[in-house]
C-alpha cells in the first residue's frame, strides 16, 4: 500500500523567505518537502547545501518531535551531486530525513544505499530522463523510493516530459508499494498523466509557490493520485 504524497520544491521559494515558504506549504497541506542540493558538476546549476538544511531543520522540526509547536516535515533531499557518498555523513547530521542519489552518479548504488541506511536516513535513487528504467530493477527491492525525472536536472520551472510515463508506469507494476517519485513540471495539467501511470510522491515547485491558492493546488495533486492509487488497489 502507498499513500499519496506532495513534497514542494523549496527552490521555487524566496530563499531570503525560507521557513516562512516552507512553513506556508506545509500549512497548506504539503507533507515533504524537496530539497534540491546542485553542486555545479553533476548539474550545470548550484543552489544550497548543508548550513541552510541545518538552519531549515531549527525552523521545520522533524515530524513527531513534541518538543516544538512549529509546522514539521520530512526533508527529502534530491542530492544532484557527483560522488553523493561524500556527502552522506553530512546530511545525515544537518537534518536529512531522505537522501536521494543519482543513480549515473555513483559506481556502487547498493553500497551507498547501505551507507544512507548506516546513517538512519531513508535511501532513493534518481535517474535522468536519458538513462533506462531497467537499471532500477535490481537495486528496487533495496530502495525506499525510485525518482522518475520528467525535466533534465539543474533548474525548476522546465516543461514536464510525458515521455517519462512509461518508466514510471513499469517501476509500478514492478515494485506495486514502492514510493515512486515524479519530479519537474507537476502542476494541475500535467498531474493526471504522472497518477495515472502510477506516481504517488509528487515534487511540485512553480506551481506550488506561484499558486494563487497553495491549498488548492496541493489538494489536486493528491487527489488526482489517491484516485489513481484507489483504481489499482494500492491506496493506503
Ligand atoms: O530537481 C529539480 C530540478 O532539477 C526539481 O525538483 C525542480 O526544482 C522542480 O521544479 P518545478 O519543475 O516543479 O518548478
Ligand atoms: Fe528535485
Amino acid at each position: 500500500m502507498v499513500k499519496p504524497i506532495v513534497a514542494p520544491s523549496i527552490l521555487a521559494s524566496d530563499f531570503a523567505n525560507l521557513e516562512c515558504g516552507c512553513h506556508k506549504v506545509i500549512n497548506a497541506g504539503a507533507d515533504w518537502l524537496h530539497i534540491d542540493v546542485m553542486d555545479g558538476h553533476f548539474v550545470p546549476n548550484i543552489t544550497l547545501g548543508q548550513p541552510i538544511v541545518a538552519s531549515l531543520r531549527k525552523a521545520v522540526p522533524r515530524v513527531g518531535d513534541t518538543t516544538s509547536p512549529k509546522p514539521k516535515a520530512f526533508f527529502d533531499c534530491h542530492m544532484m551531486v557527483e560522488s553523493p557518498e561524500r556527502w552522506v555523513a553530512d546530511f545525515a547530521k544537518c537534518g536529512a530525513d531522505q537522501f536521494t542519489f543519482h543513480y549515473e552518479a555513483t559506481e556502487d548504488p547498493l553500497a551507498l544505499v547501505k551507507l544512507i541506511r548506516s546513517h538512519n536516513m531513508k535511501a532513493a535513487c534518481a535517474i535522468k530522463p536519458g538513462t533506462p528504467v531497467d537499471v532500477l530493477y535490481e537495486l528496487g527491492p533495496h530502495l525506499d523510493m525510485a525518482l522518475v525525472m520528467t525535466v533534465e536536472p539543474g533548474f525548476g520551472g522546465q516543461k514536464f516530459m510525458i515521455d517519462m510515463m512509461p518508466k514510471v508506469e513499469a517501476l509500478r507494476n514492478k515494485f506495486p508499494h514502492m514510493n515512486i517519485q515524479v519530479d519537474g513540471g507537476l502542476g494541475k495539467e500535467t498531474i493526471p498523466h504522472a497518477a495515472k501511470a502510477g506516481a504517488n510522491v509528487i515534487v511540485a515547485g512553480t506551481s506550488v509557490f506561484t499558486a494563487a491558492d497553495t491549498a488548492d493546488v496541493i489538494s489536486y495533486l493528491k487527489q488526482e493520485v489517491s484516485t489513481n492509487l484507489e483504481a489499482r488497489g494500492l491506496l493506503g
